[in-house]
């Protein structure tokens, strides 16, 4: 039988019906909805009266628009209130599982979904949203599509899509120490640029990628589709099994062996061939942090902001001076050490407990500048109370921070959660683009730790070391 890669493998397995160029009739294993597609995409369903082919497949959670206020409830951000609502009646009336705020197994939903074990290796997954190819990390097929498509999926179970082209990016070497998984994926986008990826799914492969902890996996795969490709993932591995075993929703007993059975083989063959592959050194990568409004637009942090001058390309030298006029810096001088405003620890990329154990190991018994607010906001329900238990709230309480309720709160500002025009933040989320954190904010993506070294020392700076 001829050699193929995991997408393939994955890819064929579900194929209902195969169509011409490429396209296919599959079959969705499992949709995940939250307070903003999902809530449209039931609505588009009721609307042509249709009903939900299978709802036992079918996840909900309120993640956007919710408030991260303590003591927060459903209308706390009354705009999110009621979409929330509208979420909470159509999925008690199409009997879909509702992840309620407060509730275990209430979260960002591409924290959540493989939190509880909804999200298995080999699984076909889809949710209104573009970073559903965190997901991946699981050896999923995990893909954000449209409300219509993901409304068609809801009626018939089933979605027509293109089959990408495969890429693979092996990372070798070793990663230094205080260098994360997005340090490693902010690296990659920056010299593969945001549009490398797009048309293909992305595999992450070699001695790092096998080395790396499940949470890391997430994040890396989070930020696939900052690098154009709809779909990243990983071959699942012993650190995936465990990852999973024992999870809400996980098989269990001789189903269990079964599957671990069946996901032993989902992984590329030796000799399979993939459309373009790339290599990149990891042992070379340092701490990360944006300078820009696309993720492209990133350096080590003890490096300069590109010049210029190092530019042949026109357009790109326009790109860069505008990024630079928004952000309030000039090209070709040094980002390390300026002041910051504000630190946003939270959202999909990096709220998980493994994320807010590292910030909290940065800060533990300090303090963070006085000019500073600070916010942790948990990816779920789960990671603050696990968080909570073992006196994480506390630390960065002492510290500072506010502790809050779990959502996206400022990754996308959807729940009135906003900056001010002209505050410079720190944010460990994946998204830089003009206006994303409010009108005139000034974003630099960077990882769970840089972001707590920089609220201690109110100035852009990575961890000691490094
Ligand atoms: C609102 C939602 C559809 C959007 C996405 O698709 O990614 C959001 O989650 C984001 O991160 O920008
Ligand atoms: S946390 Fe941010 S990136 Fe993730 S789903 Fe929410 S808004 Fe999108």
């Amino acid at each position: 039988m001829e050699a193929r890669t995991l997408l393939d493998k994955l890819w064929d397995s579900h194929v209902i019906q195969q169509h011409e160029n490429g396209w296919a009739l599959l079959h969705i294993d499992r949709q995940l909805l939250h307070d903003l597609s999902g809530t449209a995409s039931l609505n588009a369903l009721s609307h042509r009266g249709l009903g939900v082919h299978n709802p036992e497949l079918v996840f909900a959670t309120p993640d956007h628009a919710v408030s991260s206020a303590p003591g927060r409830d459903a209308w706390t951000y009354e705009t999110g209130g009621k979409l929330w609502q509208r979420l909470h009646n159509l999925t008690r009336q199409e009997h879909i599982h509702f992840f309620d705020i407060g509730q275990p197994g209430h979260g960002i939903v591409h924290v959540m979904a493989p939190e509880l074990g909804l999200v298995l290796p080999g699984l076909t997954v889809i949710c209104g949203d573009s970073h559903t190819c965190t997901n991946g990390a699981l050896g999923a097929l995990a893909f954000g599509v449209g409300s219509s498509e993901l409304a068609h999926a809801l009626a018939t179970q089933t979605l027509k899509q293109r089959k990408p082209k495969s890429m693979r990016i092996r990372f070798e070497g070793t990663l230094k120490t205080g260098v994360t998984a997005k340090d490693l994926i902010l690296y990659t986008i920056g010299r593969l640029g945001v549009a490398v990826g797009t048309g293909y799914a992305v595999e992450y492969a070699g001695p790092v990628i096998d080395r790396l902890a499940m949470e890391q996996r997430m994040t890396l795969c989070n930020l696939s589709i900052e690098l154009g490709a709809k779909m990243g993932f990983i071959a699942p591995d012993e650190t995936t099994f465990e990852y999973i075993k024992g999870s809400q929703y996980a098989p269990r007993g001789d189903t269990w062996d079964q599957a671990c059975k069946y996901w032993s083989t989902l992984h590329s063959d030796a000799d399979a061939r993939f459309d373009r592959e790339v290599t990149i050194d990891a042992s070379e990568v340092g701490q990360m942090i944006t300078w820009g409004i696309s993720p492209e637009h990133v350096i080590p942090i003890d490096q300069n902001i590109p010049d210029i001058d190092e530019c042949v390309n026109e357009n790109v030298r326009t790109a860069r001076q505008t990024a630079a006029d928004y952000m309030g810096l000039a090209l070709g001088s040094s980002l390390a050490g300026t002041p910051v405003d504000r630190i946003f620890i939270g959202s999909c990329t990096n709220a998980r407990l493994s994320d807010l154990v590292e910030a909290a190991q940065v800060i533990q018994g300090q303090h963070i500048a006085e000019h500073v607010t600070a916010w942790v906001v948990p990816g779920s329900e789960t990671v603050k109370r696990e968080a909570q238990a073992l006196g994480l709230d506390t630390v960065f309480r002492d510290a500072g921070f506010e502790w809050r309720e779990p959502g996206c709160s400022m990754c996308v500002a959807a729940n009135g959660e906003i900056g001010r025009p002209g505050e410079r933040i720190v944010s460990t989320t994946n998204r830089n683009f003009v206006g994303r954190q409010g009108p005139a904010v000034r974003t630099h993506l960077a990882s769970p730790r840089v972001a707590a070294a920089c609220a201690l020392a109110g100035v852009i700076t990575g961890t000691r070391g490094v």
